[in-house]
């Protein structure tokens, strides 16, 4: 076992871990999320031939360099319907958005520009070559590559799969993901609360959506109350039936963190536990045969960000997925930003801005590891490396964005 290991060593592992799930087809309805397994290859031309890309009128480019022009209409070709017009000079044809361009035009001129309806429309104002026709092969040519094996698939990546259709994408197996969390205060969210000793569990919850968000099929095993067989009981059969187990609270220092014996009673052995970051130290990763477990820790703040830095990439590597890591930005800091202690890595809570095309970052006040208001709303995480007490205002700093 690695003890207090480096956050890219931590990676190093999770990252070489070898096993992939098997695949399976999944429908375009149930494939959001997942990890794509083949290339998604364009079968022809897109568009397959010059498309309108406005309700207006087809025209010569030569007809309207100087306007008003009136020109004779001498049909329309609505969306669907394959022209069986020629325009020649001095004429114009009614086209929609979508409809496909007949031979002769080389210019759509939008009806608000236009006056007239019937036998001749007049031209009120002039537009390049080529304005609003939509060229054959604008959005993709047959034979491309559109959307590489190892992809995660998000609304454009299945949105590109239905254009070439294919109702159905071979994609990863969903990993199972069991969740337990542990601790004697914790409630369920629909449990009163009768003293003010006991808490709502909020870990299940954010972690049941991460994991769907991850492609995987979360499994809610529920609270376990701090009693070592209970704990040795539930964690058994998590790691049986789930490809991976993530428990949260109890692997510190207390009395009652059984997580750490069991697991290695149980004979999953830990590849790694504590890890120098903050929020998230107390992180274990262990691997039973093909089956892996994470034990995270219970502050709210420290389960999300954790999930982030190091379940994912794990859940995504299983899947087959070629990038295994949140994306990461530069961004100028707009304050300065000091810290007591740079021994470990911290992932500040911070508001990103978009200001002018540049992004500036902002950390935000309160960091507590139980402060999860501090995440709402779509926050990132301001990367401050080991030995670093100080950043100026105006440096540049890295954001993972999650
Ligand atoms: N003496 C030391 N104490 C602590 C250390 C240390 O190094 N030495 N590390 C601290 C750090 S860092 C973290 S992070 C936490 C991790 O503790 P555990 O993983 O054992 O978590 P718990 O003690 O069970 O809970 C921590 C905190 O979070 C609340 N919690 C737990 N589960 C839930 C849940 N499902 N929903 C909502 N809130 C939950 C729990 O009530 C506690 O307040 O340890 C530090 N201690
Ligand atoms: O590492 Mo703990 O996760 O600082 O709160």
């Amino acid at each position: 076992m690695e003890f207090y290991i480096g956050f890219d060593r931590a990676l190093e592992i999770i990252s070489s871990q070898e096993f992939l799930l098997p695949s399976e087809f999944a429908s375009l309805f149930d494939s959001y999320g997942r990890v794509l397994r083949e290339n998604l290859i364009a079968d022809r031309d897109d568009p397959p031939a010059p498309v309108s890309a406005m309700d207006g009128y087809g025209v010569k480019k030569e007809d309207i360099k100087s306007i008003p022009a009136k020109l004779k209409v001498v049909g329309e070709v609505p969306a669907g319907k394959i022209p069986n017009i020629k325009v020649s000079k001095g004429e114009a044809v009614k086209l929609f958005t979508g409809s496909l361009v007949p031979e002769g035009v080389d210019t759509v001129v939008p009806v608000e520009e236009t006056e007239g309806s019937g036998e001749f429309v007049v031209i009120k104002k002039s537009y390049p070559q080529g304005q609003n026709v939509r060229l054959r092969g604008e959005n993709y040519k047959v034979g491309d590559i559109l959307v590489e094996e190892g992809a995660v698939l998000r609304a454009p990546e299945v949105g590109i799969a239905a254009s070439i259709g294919k109702p159905y994408l071979r994609v990863s197996s969903k990993p199972r993901v069991g969740i337990i969390t542990t601790g004697n205060e914790i409630l369920e969210p629909w449990d009163d609360l009768d003293s003010i000793s006991q808490i709502h569990n909020t870990n299940a919850y954010t972690l049941y959506s991460l994991v769907k968000e991850s492609g995987g099929e979360p499994i809610y095993l529920g609270i376990l109350k701090d009693s070592k067989d209970e704990t040795a009981e539930r964690i058994h059969k998590g790691i049986e039936t789930c490809d991976v187990l993530i428990t949260t609270g109890g692997v510190s220092m207390g009395d009652y963190d059984f997580v750490k014996q069991v697991v290695k009673e149980l004979g999953i052995e830990v590849l790694f536990y504590k890890v120098r970051v903050k929020p998230g130290k107390p992180v274990l990763f262990g691997k039973r045969g093909s089956k892996f477990f994470f034990g995270l820790p219970g502050f709210p703040v420290s389960t999300v960000v954790s999930f982030n830095l190091f379940v994912l990439p794990l859940l995504r590597k299983i899947q087959g997925a070629r990038e295994l890591f949140r994306k990461r930005v530069k961004a100028k800091l707009l304050m300065d930003f000091k810290r007591r202690k740079a021994e470990r890595r911290e992932f500040v809570r911070a508001e990103l801005i978009n200001k002018d095309g540049k992004f500036l970052v902002k950390p935000l006040r309160k960091q507590g590891s139980g402060v999860l208001t501090s995440l709402v709303g779509g926050k990132v995480l301001m990367m401050v490396p080991e030995g670093i007490r100080e950043i100026k205002f105006g440096s540049e700093v890295e954001v993972v964005l999650i």
